[in-house]
C-alpha cells in the first residue's frame, strides 16, 4: 500500500530522476498524496525518510505527502501515471505493467534508438491499454520544484475527454497544462530541441557569440519544422511551449544537461570525455543520431543535427564542424523549402 490509510494518491510518478522528483513535488505542493517510483533502493529510503533526493536533485526539500516506492505492480492500481524514465528506457520499464489501462503521461523527450520509435510508439506497443498524453514545454526541473511558475502543452491522444480528467491531475497555481490533441508535434518538439542545446552548447563553449546562438535557434527551429511537418505534426505544436517554448529555454542556459554537454564539447573536452561520469542524462546525445536517420530516410536536410552526431561521436573537433557549416552554399531562408 502506498501511503496512510484515507490518503491513498490518485496520482503517481515513475521515474525519480530531477524530472520526475520535480513533477512528484509540483504534484504534492497543494497537499495532494503522490506516489514516486524509483529503480534504486536507497534512493526510496533516503526520500522516504530523509525528503530529499541527493542524487538527481539536490537542494530541494521534499513534501511530506511524497511516498517512494520500488514496487511497479502498486503503481500499476492508480488511475494517473507520469512516467518519466529516459526516453532509451521507456520500452523497458512499460514492459514491468503490460496490462496497464490507466492515463499514461509521458514526459521523456526523445526518439528510441535503433527502433527509430516516437514514445508514443514505445508506450502503445509496451502497454496497448494505456491512455497515452505527451506533457512537455520548457520546464528546468529544480525551478518547478521550487514552485517556479511555467506553462506545458499537455497533448492527449483521447482528445478533449481525456484533457477533462487530466487537466485538474495535472495542474496546479505555479504548473499551467495547454490542451493539444497534436501528440506526434509534442513528442517532436522535446526531442529535437534537446539535440539543438547541444549545438547551442557548442557555440557557447567556442565563444561565438550570441547572434550566433540566436542564429542557430531560428535554423535550428527550421530543422525541426521540416522534420515536425513530415512527421504528421501541427505547425502550431511545434511554434508552442512543447517545441519554439522549450527550444528557446534549452538553447539559453547552461542549466539544461544537453547545452553543458554541448559547451564541454566546445571548450575541446572529447565526446567520450564529455559523456562519461555523468549520472544525469543528456538525451540529445541518445537522439541525434536515430533523428538523423529518420531525417535522411525522409530526405529531410537538417544540417544542425548531422553536426551534433558527428560531435557526439568524436568524428571531429568543434571548431571544425562549425566551420564546414558555415561553408555551406547560400540558399533561401524558407524553413521548408
Ligand atoms: N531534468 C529536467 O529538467 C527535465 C525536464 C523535462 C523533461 N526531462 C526529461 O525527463 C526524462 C528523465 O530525465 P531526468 O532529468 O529525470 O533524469 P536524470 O538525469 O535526473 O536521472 C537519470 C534517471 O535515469 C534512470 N535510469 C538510469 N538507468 C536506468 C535504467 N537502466 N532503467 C531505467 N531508468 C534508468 C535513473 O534511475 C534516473 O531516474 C528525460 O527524457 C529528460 O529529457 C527532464
Ligand atoms: O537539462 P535538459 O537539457 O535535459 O533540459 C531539461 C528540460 O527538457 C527543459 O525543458
Amino acid at each position: 500500500m502506498i501511503g496512510a490509510p484515507g490518503t491513498a494518491p490518485a496520482i503517481g510518478v515513475i521515474g525519480a530522476g530531477a524530472w520526475g522528483t520535480a513533477l512528484a513535488q509540483m504534484l504534492a505542493s497543494d497537499g495532494r498524496p503522490v506516489a514516486l517510483w524509483a529503480r534504486e533502493e536507497s534512493l526510496v529510503a533516503t526520500i522516504n525518510h530523509e525528503r530529499r533526493n541527493p542524487t538527481y536533485l539536490p537542494g530541494a526539500e521534499l513534501a511530506e505527502t511524497i511516498t517512494a516506492t520500488t514496487d511497479l505492480a502498486t503503481m500499476a492500481t492508480l488511475p494517473v501515471l507520469l512516467w518519466v524514465t529516459p526516453a532509451q528506457f521507456l520500452g523497458q520499464v512499460l514492459s514491468g505493467l503490460p496490462d496497464y489501462a490507466g492515463d499514461l503521461v509521458l514526459c521523456a523527450k526523445g526518439i528510441e534508438a535503433g527502433s527509430g520509435r516516437l514514445m508514443a510508439e514505445v508506450a502503445h506497443a509496451a502497454a496497448p491499454a494505456a491512455h497515452v498524453a505527451v506533457l512537455s514545454g520548457p520546464t528546468f526541473a529544480h525551478e518547478v520544484a521550487a514552485g517556479l511558475p511555467t506553462a506545458v502543452t499537455l497533448a492527449c491522444s483521447g482528445g478533449e475527454t481525456q484533457w477533462q480528467r487530466l487537466a485538474p491531475a495535472v495542474a496546479r497555481p505555479t504548473f499551467r497544462p495547454y490542451y493539444s490533441a497534436d501528440v506526434i508535434g509534442a513528442e517532436i518538439g522535446g526531442a529535437v530541441k534537446n539535440v539543438l542545446a547541444i549545438a547551442c552548447g557548442v557555440v557557447d563553449g567556442l565563444g561565438l557569440g550570441q547572434n550566433a546562438r540566436a542564429a542557430l535557434i531560428s535554423r535550428g527551429f527550421a530543422e525541426m519544422q521540416r522534420f515536425g511537418l513530415a512527421m504528421g505534426a501541427q505547425a502550431e505544436t511545434l511554434a508552442g511551449l512543447s517545441g519554439l517554448g522549450d527550444l528557446v529555454l534549452t538553447c539559453s542556459s547552461a542549466s539544461s544537461r544537453n547545452f553543458s554537454l554541448g559547451k564541454a564539447l566546445g571548450e575541446g573536452q572529447s565526446a567520450s570525455e564529455a559523456l562519461s561520469g555523468r549520472n544525469t542524462v543528456a538525451e540529445g546525445a541518445y537522439t541525434a543520431p536515430v533523428l538523423a536517420d529518420l531525417a535522411r530516410q525522409k530526405e529531410i536536410a537538417m544540417p544542425l543535427v548531422d553536426a551534433v552526431v558527428t560531435l557526439v561521436r568524436g568524428q571531429a573537433p568543434a571548431r571544425d564542424v562549425v566551420a564546414s557549416l558555415l561553408a555551406r552554399p547560400l540558399r533561401a531562408e524558407r524553413p521548408l523549402g
